[in-house]
């Protein structure tokens, strides 16, 4: 993996009942989500990463090594250019929204001005305004934490962290105090984090919505071991993965608004010569969107059906067949003309035996449901 940023990490631990033994380049861009079960060392990697956990090994940003054990090297958590969300990050009660920005500025401040270059010129990422208005909390300057919400503290908690000028965001589970109406608040602030900040975030999460919204690279851990790692996209879409173990098993597929369809409440996404409808947004023509597939929400036939409610049918190569006790999980990949979106397809272990599917065939994919994220 390339890029000026990449981060390398190779971490040994031992604990009574865990061992942590990874060998991980995370890219330098975007947001690498690591899950798996509880207990599977996602946040004890985090830790690693920020100095925090004394784990052996060697952990590097770019040409910056932070620790290297083989050479009896540690660069101590405060020297570390991070900044750290954490689930419910503590905001010092006494101060304001603004003292405690001012506070997160302080590290910044100072390593600027050890640089010879004034504190405060410019508006780069960790400036006030911008990160007010990135955050939208410029309304929240003069009030206490305790007076804020859970989804506001949080929000001053990321520009907080962001204030320090950090070089990479980690993020363990941020949201996951936040009840379902709040997270569908922050969400979007932390999509314009990623996409308008060239700053690459780790974020730790039990919640494929989330990942499957936010993350570019992903890493499944199992047990302190690394399950597999690599683009979010391709790796959703392999059947074996063990998150599509779960009911929730889906696919996410890249594409940009096509048209709008007022009359009926849809909106036409695609890319490459695919198109699906899906229910109508307000972004405008040529925004690019991502899309949720729920592999149980597409069903495959062998004939293009001939009168369906089904708004989205369109033709599939089957690639693979994975069993699972009374379901089989196929992998397909939408016709050429349709090139790089593959999905996922849950059907009953009778289904497969009735239709006697094969792997190579070509079939009908209908879709049922396709959610806008
Ligand atoms: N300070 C500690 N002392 C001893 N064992 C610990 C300590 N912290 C974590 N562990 C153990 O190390 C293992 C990995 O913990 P870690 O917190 O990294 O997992 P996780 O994947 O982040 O879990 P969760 O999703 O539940 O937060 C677990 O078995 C945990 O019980």
């Amino acid at each position: 993996m390339t890029g000026s940023h990449t981060i390398g990490l190779q971490l040994h631990l031992q604990r009574q009942d865990f061992s942590l033994d990874i060998d991980l380049q995370l890219p330098g861009r975007g947001v690498s989500a690591l899950v798996g079960p509880s207990g599977c060392g996602k946040t004890t990697v985090l830790r690693s990463l920020a100095g925090l956990e004394r784990a052996q090994g060697r952990v590097s940003l770019g040409d910056e090594v932070w620790q290297d054990d083989a050479r009896r090297h540690f660069v101590p958590t405060w020297q570390r250019p991070i900044g750290y969300v954490i689930q419910e990050s503590a905001l010092f009660p006494h101060l304001d929204v603004r003292g405690n920005l001012e506070y997160g500025r302080r590290r910044s401040s100072k390593d600027r001005h050890s640089q010879g270059s004034k504190a405060g010129s410019g508006a780069g990422p960790g400036e006030l305004p911008v990160l007010l208005e990135l955050l939208g909390i410029g309304h929240l300057l003069a009030r206490r934490p305790d007076t804020l919400s859970g989804g506001e503290r949080q929000r001053v908690a990321i520009a907080r962290a962001l204030a320090a000028e950090p070089r990479l965001l980690l993020m363990d589970e941020p949201l996951a105090a936040l009840d379902a109406a709040r997270k569908a608040e922050i969400l979007p602030y932390l999509e314009r984090l990623q996409a308008e900040l060239d700053l690459p975030i780790v974020y730790v999460s039990h919640s494929m919505d989330e990942v499957a919204r936010l993350a570019n690279h992903l890493v499944l851990l199992r047990a302190g071991r690394v399950e597999a790692a690599g683009p979010l996209l391709e790796l959703l879409a392999r059947p074996e993965m063990s998150p599509n173990r779960l009911d929730d098993a889906s696919v996410v597929l890249e594409a940009e608004v096509l048209a709008h369809d007022e009359q009926h409440g849809l909106t036409q996404i695609g890319r490459a010569g695919a198109t699906l409808w899906v229910g109508q947004t307000r972004q405008a023509l040529g925004s690019a969107v991502r899309a949720r597939v729920l592999a149980r929400d597409v069903s495959v036939a062998r004939q293009a059906p001939l009168e369906t409610s089904i708004l989205n049918v369109l033709p599939a190569r089957l690639e693979s067949i994975y069993l699972e006790p009374h379901t089989a999980l196929l992998r397909l990949q939408l016709n050429q003309a349709h090139a790089g979106w593959p999905l996922l397809a849950r059907i009953t272990r009778r289904s497969l035996a009735t239709l006697a599917l094969q792997p190579g065939e070509y079939l009908h994919a209908q879709i049922k449901g396709v959610a806008l994220m």
